[in-house]
């Protein structure tokens, strides 16, 4: 006779306390269970005061996934070097390898699962804007709502202890029905009201732009992404759910994400995605190259021609083809590659679009194509080790998480992550927008300026504010 789900959930915890007991150790323990629900905000937003701070949210362009997080059991945050992928993936292993999962064990995106991301450059040191993320910032979450095709599924998570005793399941039960009480009675989100826009050193700015120029054309240095910052002022503390809201709106084929840590978040829609791994499977995506939105329909294909055929948006976006063709080439038995580029078309911005496939070897894990790609000639440049050193001496800003991997790994090995552009750290009432452009020979100041200015408009947009033309 089947057990009931109750009895199954019961049975689990009990066999995982009993492991952690024999271990000595923590033991996670997974209840997966598929439920009615298709909006996926509301139950971010009903953690708003329960799980403040420790939220999370993820949806794919394709939207074949969408998850958020709420709370967290274990938070893996590993030294700031070059080693901390593997150390963050260690840790994973080992959490995954004695966790006990009940209910549905079998589908991708469920079940335990870490979801967080690495700074841009782990050899600069976190200042006051981004110490609460650190270099790298993981979470597995208490409780995670995974919509996977069409289908909901809640996962509970609980981290047992040795001297844990099975009063944790009716803890967790009635934690449980609380929330999604909440979740279920529909939450008003808030709007961001704006007060201050102030773009950061422009001039500045511009005068690096030229200085990295002229080092292109003297030195071995190919190309260099600069970045620069946008800073905003709310009447009130922004609301991040409000926010995602309106990027979900205004953004339909970027990725969507949030990543809470203490009273910051840092949110956006990447139009970029670093990898995918789904069983052997992998994707990545070389964007670089850009161009304004026309005013009307017959503009903007002018506008899509000429950057098709633009010599300096070419070559910026070629560098980025080869050098995730070759990353993709030492780790994969099949690469696949298109012979030229196309276009993506973002509300508002257009770029050269590649789209890069493969067969994984064995073996091979998605953090190990994150350390391979991160960071890619699109955030970095070319040669990559000196770009990243030319950044961290010219940019004069601290990138944390913009430009850097963001996004989840499962049990099942499979995964994605996407690189934090577009993105904003939101600080109670205040916010930083950060945007960066490739640098190549043929750029110049003033247009490196404007592409830029366009870069900040989703977020402007999605936070209320003044849009660049
Ligand atoms: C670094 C950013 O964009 C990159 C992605 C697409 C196109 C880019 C470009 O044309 O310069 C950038 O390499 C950013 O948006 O902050
Ligand atoms: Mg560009």
């Amino acid at each position: 006779m089947a057990i009931s789900e109750e009895t199954e959930q019961f049975q689990g915890l009990a066999s995982a306390i009993q492991k952690a007991k024999d271990l000595n150790d923590q033991v996670l323990f997974s209840h997966i269970k598929k439920i009615k629900c298709n909006n996926p905000l509301s139950f971010y937003q009903a953690g708003r005061e329960r799980y403040a701070g420790e939220r999370f949210f993820w949806e794919d362009p394709a939207k074949e996934i969408t998850i958020t997080g709420l709370g967290n059991v274990k938070k893996l945050k590993a030294a700031s070097n070059a080693e901390r992928y593997r150390e963050v993936e260690k840790s994973w292993i080992k959490l995954q390898n004695d966790a006990v999962k009940t209910g549905v064990t079998d589908i991708e995106a469920t079940g335990p699962l870490l979801y967080g991301g690495f700074s841009f450059d782990y050899e600069t040191d976190s200042t006051l804007l981004w110490n609460q993320f650190g270099d790298n910032l993981f979470y597995i979450p208490a409780f995670m709502l995974s919509i996977v095709g069409k289908q909901a599924y809640l996962t509970t998570n609980l981290l047992c202890s040795p001297d844990d005793s099975e009063k944790l399941f009716i803890d967790m039960i009635n934690e449980r029905e609380a929330f999604l009480f909440e979740s279920l009675d529909g939450n008003e989100l808030g709007a961001n009201s704006l007060v201050m826009q102030r773009e950061v050193e422009p001039e500045e700015w511009k005068r690096t732009v030229a200085e990295a120029v002229q080092e292109i054309k003297t030195t071995d240095l190919d190309k260099i992404v600069l970045a620069r910052e946008l800073r905003l002022g709310f009447e009130r503390s922004i609301d991040s759910g409000k926010v995602l809201e309106q990027l979900i709106a205004e953004q339909p084929l970027s990725y969507i994400f949030s990543l809470e840590a203490g009273g910051d978040c840092f949110v956006g829609a990447t139009p970029e995605r670093l990898i995918k791994k789904q069983g052997n499977e992998v994707f990545s995506t070389c964007l670089a190259g850009s161009m304004r939105r026309g005013k009307d329909e017959q503009e903007d294909v002018c506008l899509g021609e000429e950057l098709l055929h633009d010599q300096k948006n070419l070559q910026e976006h070629q560098y980025v083809v080869s050098m995730i063709s070759n990353a993709f080439d030492s780790v994969c038995e099949k690469v696949m590659v298109p012979a030229g580029p196309t276009l993506m078309k973002n509300r508002h911005i257009q770029h050269l679009y590649t789209p890069v496939r493969g067969i994984s070897k064995e073996g091979v894990t998605i953090f190990e194509f994150v350390e391979n790609l991160h960071p890619t000639p699109a955030m970095g440049g070319l040669p990559k080790e000196k770009a990243v050193v030319r950044i961290r001496e010219l940019e004069g800003l601290e990138r944390g998480f913009y430009a850097g991997p963001l996004g989840w790994v499962d049990t099942y090995g499979n995964g994605e992550f996407a690189v934090g552009i577009r993105s904003a750290l939101i600080q109670n009432n205040e916010a930083s927008l950060f945007a960066g452009c490739g640098v190549v020979e043929e750029s110049t100041p003033e247009s490196e300026f404007r592409e830029t200015g366009i870069k900040f408009n989703p977020m402007l947009s999605a936070l209320g504010g003044n849009l660049n033309e």
